[in-house]
């Protein structure tokens, strides 16, 4: 990475707390050591170390979206803290380029005792804004957050969706070089996330580098470049979003004797994908796509044509096999036709009894945004209610190929209940893969065809000049 384009250095972070277990132990740690040092007598800690960052180091370029994915308490916030000057860390350096702009969880940021107008004004006084910068987009930042008359009440008496709306409204109205966001935008209704993430659109549209941390998968493949996977307190991996939440996924659904195993596994896939420099991109792209060439239009199985980012969870007595596609017709395909319809198919071997099974299907891009899938039962009630071990099932979708010339990713899926709870018993990510051909008769726009035919007509003649 070229120096001149890094806006967010971080080297080497760490963070350690001291914990207590008694209230009793703060206070002795205050004054023993100071009491023993008189009397030249070495103190022993009455803390214990808890690491919520250990040696953390990467880089973001001007005009990056990064996601940030983790399991609870994996140290997401302490990092993001810490970049925005709220916490200091116990070693390591931040280094940050322009004005860092931040939407942090609730708690931060506000003066409870002011009102939302002082807050604004403090806050973007913080960021550097002048008085008079400030009074110019007083009013779209009142606007953008739509809390009304409560902008004049103190903010303690806010709810935390008004927290946050003010908190955002400010934050994406002061131009920032660097946004950074904390989850914070789970609290507000989806209309307002709608509005959040439009924006954020826009500001990183304007070149701006956005740090972003979510639990949510389909939001990080969706909204960023990059992405960084913390786990206890450590950066794991970092590399394509959807390689990043396929690894983040396996390692929330492991089982707790497994999970170290799988730290270690995608500890070696991060090694080697900065060793080589490799972050899992289909090999396809749109022009070789095009050079598939109109004369090969026609259903056929190419048997290079396969997933290389597959990932295959722990079964829990079931295994799936076989995931293919076929027309109609019952040939086996993976070069699709727009618009004509198709038979996902799997078989399910159960190795173990299970109750209430359900299979699903789902249809991702190369990015990993989910387009959509179905699943055998809508509802528990309509499940088959047993199924023995030995039992082998065969499971087809039928399923109309809505989608515009490019490659798509297919997850498979069985769902049980064990022990009480509904659990994946098997799951396989990006098991297949297909293309649909480029056509020479499309007019359709976008990921999905929603058959948008248009009718064009003249209404009207009239003196355009008179309209003026
Ligand atoms: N002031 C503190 N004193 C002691 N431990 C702390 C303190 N603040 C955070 N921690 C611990 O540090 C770890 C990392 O916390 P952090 O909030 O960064 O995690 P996170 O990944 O953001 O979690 P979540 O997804 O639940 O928000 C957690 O185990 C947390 O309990």
């Amino acid at each position: 990475m070229s120096s001149e384009n890094i806006v967010i250095s971080i080297k080497n972070l760490s963070k350690c707390y001291h914990i207590y277990d008694r209230p009793q132990d703060r206070l002795g740690q205050y004054i023993i050591p100071c009491l023993k040092r008189l009397v030249g007598r070495q103190s022993k800690n009455y803390f214990r170390e808890f690491w919520a960052l250990r040696d953390v180091s990467f880089e973001v370029k001007k005009g990056e979206t990064v996601g940030i994915i983790g399991r609870n308490g994996s140290g997401k916030s302490t990092l993001l803290q810490i970049i925005c000057g709220i916490l200091t860390p116990t070693s390591g350096t931040v280094e940050t380029k322009g004005r860092v702009a931040a939407l942090l969880e609730l708690g931060s940021g506000f003066n409870p005792e002011f009102t939302g107008r002082e807050n604004v004004y403090m806050n973007g006084a913080v960021l550097g804004l002048s008085r008079e910068e400030i009074d110019e987009r007083f009013e779209d930042i009142a606007a953008f957050a739509g809390i009304g008359e409560f902008i004049d009440q103190l903010v303690k008496t806010y709810s935390s969706g008004m927290y946050v709306r003010l908190a955002f409204a400010v934050a994406i109205n002061v131009d920032p070089d660097i946004l950074i966001v904390d989850e914070a935008l789970s609290v507000g209704d989806e209309l307002f996330q709608r509005k959040c993430f439009s924006r954020i659109e826009a500001i990183r549209k304007n070149g701006a580098t956005i740090l972003f941390v979510s639990h949510s998968g389909s939001t990080i493949v969706e909204l960023c470049n990059r992405a960084v996977l913390m786990d206890t307190g450590e950066k794991l991996a970092i590399g394509s979003p959807k390689q990043i939440v396929g690894r983040y996924q396996k390692l929330l659904y492991a089982p707790i004797d497994k999970q170290g195993d799988i730290r270690n596994q995608i500890r070696r896939m991060d090694e080697q994908l900065v060793i080589s420099g490799n972050i899992e991109q289909v090999t396809l792209t749109e022009s070789n796509l095009a050079s598939v060439g109109k004369q090969s239009l026609k259903e056929i199985f190419d048997p290079h044509l396969k997933p290389s980012s597959t990932i295959e969870y722990e079964s829990h007595g079931a295994y799936i096999e076989s995931p293919s596609i076929y027309t109609l017709a019952g040939e086996r395909v993976n070069n699709l036709i727009r618009g004509k319809v198709y038979r996902y198919t799997y078989t399910v071997i159960f190795t173990k009894g299970a109750s209430n099974v359900r299979f699903g299907m789902l249809i991702k891009t190369t990015s990993g945004v989910e387009l959509g899938g179905g699943v055998s039962a809508g509802s528990l009630r309509d499940s088959l209610p047993y199924v023995e071990a030995g039992f082998i099932y065969r499971v087809e979708f039928r399923f109309r190929c809505a989608l515009n010339p490019g490659v798509y990713f297919l997850n498979a899926g069985v769902v049980g209940i064990v022990n009480g709870s509904e659990t994946f018993l098997h799951r396989l990510i990006d098991i297949a893969m297909f293309r649909v051909m480029p056509d020479t008769e499309n007019l359709a726009t976008g990921i999905v065809d929603f058959e948008c035919f248009p009718e064009i007509g003249i209404q009207e003649a009239s003196d355009h000049e008179s309209r003026r």
